[in-house]
């Protein structure tokens, strides 16, 4: 690689801009409030770059639906800004896509048709090329005229996935994708989530309580702690006891 004069990028920058396709996303003192209560949000400063894997963790309340509303454009923040890949995040955007807890998938479709509901706007063999691809990379090819009902959990799970990835996303989001499945389905999910990540160099932010789950996946992990951001740290650098002291705010638990 040619050395330059600029300013040296970090491992985290050099690792994600030399793949990007996913979108930078940056929340500058991003804050929500329910109601007029304190319960909410913020204020929250967080840029991830182009292609990063961030973890999200916290106990129950810390903010992070909210987050993830935030970022899917559900809620708007009342003060301070998110931007996506430069520009201004105004609302739900089809450069992004969220997967949740439950895969909530059309039981009147089948798999091919839960797949391609959000490309009905493309002609129909680029809508199709679309679907097997995205179903090819979760793993279920074959299964396009199968019923919902006739799948397991994990597969369920690996159709949001293939839905989320067939609209071609520069943000991925994630809200406990695989916390309802069994320990080795979530494992295997978790693995090729990690492979079709590498392959499309996405942006990733996955919301997990389980902080193994965090550290083996996330590049980054962030930890809130009532509403705000308590750790921001290489997941590399951390182990499960830190990320857990971070969580219960324990003196030795500063951000690293
Ligand atoms: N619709 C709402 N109205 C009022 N307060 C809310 C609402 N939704 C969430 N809150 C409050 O905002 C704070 C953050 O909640 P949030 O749901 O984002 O936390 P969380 O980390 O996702 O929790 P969990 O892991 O239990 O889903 C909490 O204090 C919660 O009680």
């Amino acid at each position: 690689m040619t050395a330059t004069m600029e300013t040296p990028r970090t491992d985290r920058q050099v690792a994600a801009q030399d793949r990007a396709q996913g979108d930078s996303l940056t929340l500058d003192k991003v804050t929500f409030r329910y109601g007029s209560g304190q319960a909410g949000l913020g204020p929250i400063d967080l840029h991830v770059e182009p292609g990063e894997f961030l973890c999200v963790v916290g106990p129950s309340g810390s903010g992070k639906s909210t987050l993830l509303s935030l970022l899917a454009g559900f809620l708007r923040p009342q003060v301070g800004q998110i931007r996506l890949a430069d520009a201004p995040l105004n609302g739900p955007h089809p450069r992004l896509t969220l997967v949740q807890q439950e895969a909530a998938l059309f039981p009147w479709l089948t798999v091919a048709g839960n797949v391609g509901f959000g490309l009905r706007s493309l002609p129909r063999a680029e809508r199709e090329t679309r679907v097997l691809d995205a179903l090819r990379q979760v793993g279920l090819q074959g299964y396009e005229k199968r019923r919902v009902h006739e799948l397991s959990g994990g597969q369920r799970q690996r159709v949001s996935l293939a839905r989320a990835l067939a609209v071609q996303p520069g943000l991925l989001l994630l809200d406990e994708p695989f916390s309802a499945l069994d320990v080795q389905t979530r494992t295997g999910l978790a693995d090729e989530l990690l492979g079709i990540w590498w392959a499309h160099k996405l942006t990733v932010v996955f919301v997990t309580h389980h902080l193994d789950e965090a550290l083996h996946l996330g590049r980054r992990v962030i930890a809130l702690r009532g509403g705000e951001i308590a750790l921001d740290a290489p997941a590399k650098s951390l182990s499960v006891q830190q990320l857990r002291a971070a969580l219960e705010g324990q003196a030795g638990a500063t951000p690293l």
